[in-house]
């Protein structure tokens, strides 16, 4: 996206009570602004890498107090942004945003939070086994991820524990991509420090790199081993539950943005296809590899209140079922005992060698839909 000077107002359906001030004349207070990328937000703190390499610190200027400004927002921002340590820089404006992904506290509540912005697909982290998977919980996650206008990768961890085959059969059919990662067998069972397999984990980065993605999963499914497999300077506390709450270790519940190293195998051919500079993504690294993607962690983020999501707008994500309950009578909730619905028919008159595919699809949109309403299972 290229850079559109933005501000808030602009994302206003209705004009602010405060926007007495005429944007023509705040703007060229401002011309002087950079843009900066929010990695980290922490008590009115944010940490922005600007230009790809500088980390500025900075907070909101005055007139954003109200505005929420979240890890993977694109801001200008103005004042102090050399990075040195006490600085402080001044957010000014919210670049447009591509896209958001949002939750609500459950799903009776109206209120919704944005968590990330600007990320393109969701990865939800989830154990074969222990913790045993929960397909209410993921189909919440696809649901908010199609509702936010992201892809979605599964990422189903500790095959060597179980198989990853009846979770594929459930969710390959609405076309969600999956990835599985394991322990090495060599990985000697001392605390917190498990070792994927090369293989699994290149597979992972494979499906990471170039985009920005947001990792959810429930604690101790092995989302923290996979990051630091990942990132290894990103040093994510793992496989420590705390004896007082009975939770993970982890204190902090905002999100954190961490570069993506490309992968080792190719990291010679890459760092020499980046020296002419068209690296916008992160030349100029610690060990001169290069960086390639952001993966995002919610620590924070275990579920998704759905109380925001429109079946019309989820159904965008399935273009073929989209167009087939075009048909559908006004109102209809295309729930499997709703009267009438086109999406039955589909099934009805599919070929034959089409029904299973079609059949299976349908349940599992069905399933999604219901997971808007139903609770977490
Ligand atoms: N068998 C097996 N164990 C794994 C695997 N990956 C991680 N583990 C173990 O699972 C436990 C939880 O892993 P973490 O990475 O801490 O899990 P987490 O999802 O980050 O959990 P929180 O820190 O609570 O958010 C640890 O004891 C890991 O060693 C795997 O592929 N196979
Ligand atoms: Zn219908």
């Amino acid at each position: 996206m290229g850079r559109r000077d933005i501000d808030e107002s602009d994302f206003r359906s209705r004009p602010s009570k405060r926007g007495s001030r005429p944007r023509t004349k705040q703007r060229p207070e401002h011309s002087d602004a950079v843009t900066g990328l929010v990695t980290g937000v922490d008590r009115g703190r944010y940490t922005l890498l600007v230009d790809d390499d500088v980390t500025v610190t900075a907070m909101k200027a005055r007139e954003l107090t109200r505005t929420r400004v979240v890890v993977g927002d694109r801001v200008d921002v103005v004042g102090d942004t050399s990075g040195e340590e006490g600085s402080l820089a001044r957010i000014v404006r919210i670049q447009e945003r591509t896209s958001t992904l949002r939750r609500t506290a459950d799903d009776t509540d109206p209120y919704e939070r944005i968590v990330v912005a600007n990320a393109d697909q969701l990865v939800i982290v989830t154990a074969l086994a222990q913790p045993e998977p929960r397909t209410g919980m993921i189909d919440r996650c696809v649901v908010a991820a199609y509702d936010a206008g992201m892809s979605v990768l599964l990422c189903l961890t500790k095959a060597d524990l179980a198989s990853p085959d009846h979770l594929r059969e459930l969710y390959e059919p609405l076309g969600v991509e999956v990835v599985v990662t394991q322990r090495a067998a060599s990985s000697d069972d001392y605390p917190g420090a498990v070792a994927l397999t090369a293989e699994s984990v290149e597979d992972v980065r494979d499906r990471l790199t170039g985009l920005v993605s947001v990792l959810v999963g429930h604690s101790g499914v092995g989302k923290s081993t996979l990051i630091n497999a990942l990132v290894p300077a990103a040093k994510r506390a793992t496989g420590v539950v705390n004896d007082v709450t009975g939770r993970g270790r982890h204190t902090s519940t905002s999100a954190v943005a961490l570069r993506l190293p490309v992968g080792v195998a190719d990291a010679g051919a890459e760092g020499e296809a980046r020296a002419d500079g068209a690296g916008a993504d992160g030349v100029g690294t610690d060990d001169g590899a290069g960086f390639d993607g952001w993966v995002i962690d919610t620590p924070g983020v275990r579920s998704f209140g759905l109380a925001h999501v429109e079946v019309a707008h989820l159904l965008h994500a399935f273009d073929d079922l989209d167009e087939v309950a075009q048909e559908c009578p006004r109102g209809c909730t295309h729930l499997a005992d709703a009267p009438d619905c086109a999406l039955d028919d589909w099934i009805e008159a599919s070929p034959e060698d089409e029904r299973p595919a079609r059949t299976a699809r349908l349940a599992s949109f069905r399933r999604l839909l219901s997971s808007r309403t139903g609770s977490d299972a």
